[in-house]
């Protein structure tokens, strides 16, 4: 359906200047909607999929446009040949600015985009030599007839539009893409699945700025002309995030649909108020959509089309393979060493020079009272929270000072207090988001087809939600999302897996499933640490128990022995 009227719409803009070629003014209306869809699907990568607003997107047309400009010449070269090196600086200028900006979170991004823009302005206005200053520079005609008017630039353009929403289709379909939209909901739980979130974002931003940049060369030989003002507008990057923001930023044709409806608009209000007039216009669109349709024009048509269209939903749970016996391993060699471990909050020292080991093949639980550093041991473990002093060994090598996608990469994953799914995301791509390591064929594999697709039905049939691979997470009871939470974790195929409170809030029949699973997937050589306030299942599921209390372990044994100990009863009862 989607399909047959996206190729609709093409064949309509295709065949528009065949069928009514003498109506220059409609033609470049069209091809100025062209080229704003083209920034706003670039936008859309960076700011829709990964939630990284950037408000100086317009930076990069002006990059391409002089650099077309400047070769043109400066050198003798036609604007159009080179317009694709255009694409390339803004992919360079992307790259530079993005890994000083984005290796930190929040929105120190989105007012360094406001500034680079205007820098890039001062810098086209005061490099004279190369730029022409204020005055700009002025291009050659284009070398084709008069009588073909637009069309040439039309095609173009809609070639260039039609090459950036494939490639921004395509991205949003490997694990890259998964990876974004991870970004975006939860930064930090991203990377605790193997993300590589600095990378992930500079990718995603370099990527955003090519088709523009081209766009860009393309633009300035359609102008003739390039000046700092024109290629530098803060109003042409407004303009591009009020595109998205109305079509319907993260999804693939939301940003184009709104562009052309923004350029329409424009259009209309420039004719019949003049130009101060956009302004207020654009002003006031952007009040209504933030106000009454937040998510934008195609999401919420979507939403509605799927409430009169219900999907029939599968809710028949699916056994769990109990092909395996659980066959308890000798304990092996030690997998996780922790060693003279402390982490303060303020006064408050949560981890106090806590040691204690994780031997290979077991399912250690780790109990104590609330508040006595349990939680904070995971976090410093995985890499969430750096310690103050000590060391933490993983496998024979020293990880405290790894970023937490290398210790994912390296085999180690953790499951949260209360779950941290990707709401959004279905219950599949949740499961296929995690990358057990961070070389670019994994990033680039397809999330949806093929051999990460085929493991993440196996992972979910493992647990038993198979028939919920399509649902959005956020729709699936606590105890289902624990679930996936445990097969979004086994993706990684890790070698030690962090259950925080797995039973907390699942009700009695999934938790047998719970237990299952642990059992099953422990049997195939994966070792836990498991914090539980359930002693009863502590006691069936786990051996050796190790107690925390006030920050460091207490006591250490099989479970039947640690039920008696005084010392334990004393630090639970305070007896
Ligand atoms: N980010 C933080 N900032 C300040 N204090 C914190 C932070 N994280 C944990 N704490 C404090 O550190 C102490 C240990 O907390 P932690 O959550 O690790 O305990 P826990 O053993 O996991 O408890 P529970 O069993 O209730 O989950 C608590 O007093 C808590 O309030």
């Amino acid at each position: 359906m989607r399909r047959a009227v996206v190729l609709g719409c093409l064949a309509v803009l295709a065949a528009y200047p065949v069928v009514n070629p003498w109506q220059p003014y409609p033609q470049a209306v069209l091809l100025l909607a062209f080229l704003l869809a083209i920034q706003a699907t670039g936008w859309n990568i960076i700011s829709g999929y990964a939630g990284y607003a950037s408000l100086g997107h317009g930076m990069f047309l002006g990059l391409g446009s002089y650099t077309a400009g400047i070769l043109s010449v400066n050198f003798g070269m036609n604007p159009l040949w080179v317009a694709p090196i255009g694409g390339v600086t803004a992919v360079l200028m992307a790259l530079g600015i993005g890994s000083v900006v984005l290796r930190a979170r929040g929105h120190a991004f989105v007012i360094i985009t406001i500034a680079m823009l205007l820098a890039a302005q001062i810098l086209a206005t005061n490099a004279r030599g190369l730029t022409g200053g204020s005055d700009g520079l002025a291009l050659e005609l284009p070398f084709w007839s008069r009588d073909y008017q637009n069309i040439p630039f039309y095609y173009l353009f809609l070639g260039l539009l039609v090459a950036a929403v494939a490639f921004s289709g395509w991205l949003r379909r490997t694990k890259l893409g998964t990876g974004l939209v991870a970004i975006r909901e939860d930064e930090g739980k991203a990377a605790s699945i193997g993300v590589n979130t600095t990378r992930f974002k500079v990718t995603a931003y370099a990527a955003s700025a090519f088709f523009i940049g081209v766009a860009g060369g393309v633009y300035a030989y359609f102008l003739t002309f390039v000046n700092p003002t024109g290629a530098f507008s803060i109003l042409g990057s407004v303009t591009i995030v009020l595109a998205a923001l109305v079509g319907g930023r993260g999804t693939l044709y939301g940003p184009v649909a709104g562009a052309f409806l923004v350029q329409f608009l424009s259009e209309a209000a420039t004719v019949y108020g003049g130009t101060q007039s956009r302004v207020l216009i654009f002003g006031l669109v952007l009040v209504l959509v933030v106000l009454f349709l937040p998510k934008g024009i195609l999401p919420t048509v979507q939403a509605w089309w799927a409430r009169r269209h219900p999907e029939p939903v599968a809710y028949t749970e699916q056994q769990v393979a109990r092909g395996l016996a659980h066959t308890p391993r000798p304990p092996g060699e030690p997998l996780l060493a922790v060693r003279g471990l402390s982490r303060s909050f303020g006064g408050l020292t949560a981890v106090d020079d806590a040691s204690m080991v994780v031997r290979e093949g077991t399912i250690t639980a780790l109990i104590g009272p609330n508040g006595s550093g349990k939680t904070t041991l995971f976090n410093l473990v995985t890499g969430g929270l750096q310690p103050d002093k000590g060391e933490i060994w993983f496998d024979g090598r020293r990880i405290d000072r790894l970023p937490p996608w290398t210790r994912g990469h390296l085999g180690l994953g953790r499951t949260y207090q209360v779950t941290r799914l990707f709401k959004e995301m279905t219950v599949r791509e949740n499961v296929v988001a995690p990358l057990p390591d961070g070389r670019w064929r994994t990033m680039l594999a397809d999330a949806v087809r093929g051999h990460e697709a085929e493991r993440a039905k196996e992972l979910l049939d493992l647990v038993g939600l198979g028939g919920m691979a399509h649902q959005k997470a956020g729709s699936l009871s606590y105890g289902q999302q624990k679930l996936v939470e445990l097969a979004q974790v086994l993706m990684l195929e890790p070698k030690l897996i962090l259950l925080d409170e797995p039973a907390g809030g699942v009700n009695p029949s999934l938790l047998d499933r719970l237990v299952e699973v642990i059992r099953d997937v422990n049997a195939r050589g994966v070792t836990f640490l498991v914090v539980e306030h359930n002693i009863p299942l502590v006691s069936e599921l786990c051996d050796p128990v190790i107690v925390f209390s006030a920050g460091s372990p207490l006591a250490e044994g099989p479970p039947d022995r640690i039920r008696r100990d005084p010392q334990v009863l004393d630090a639970y009862l305070g007896v």
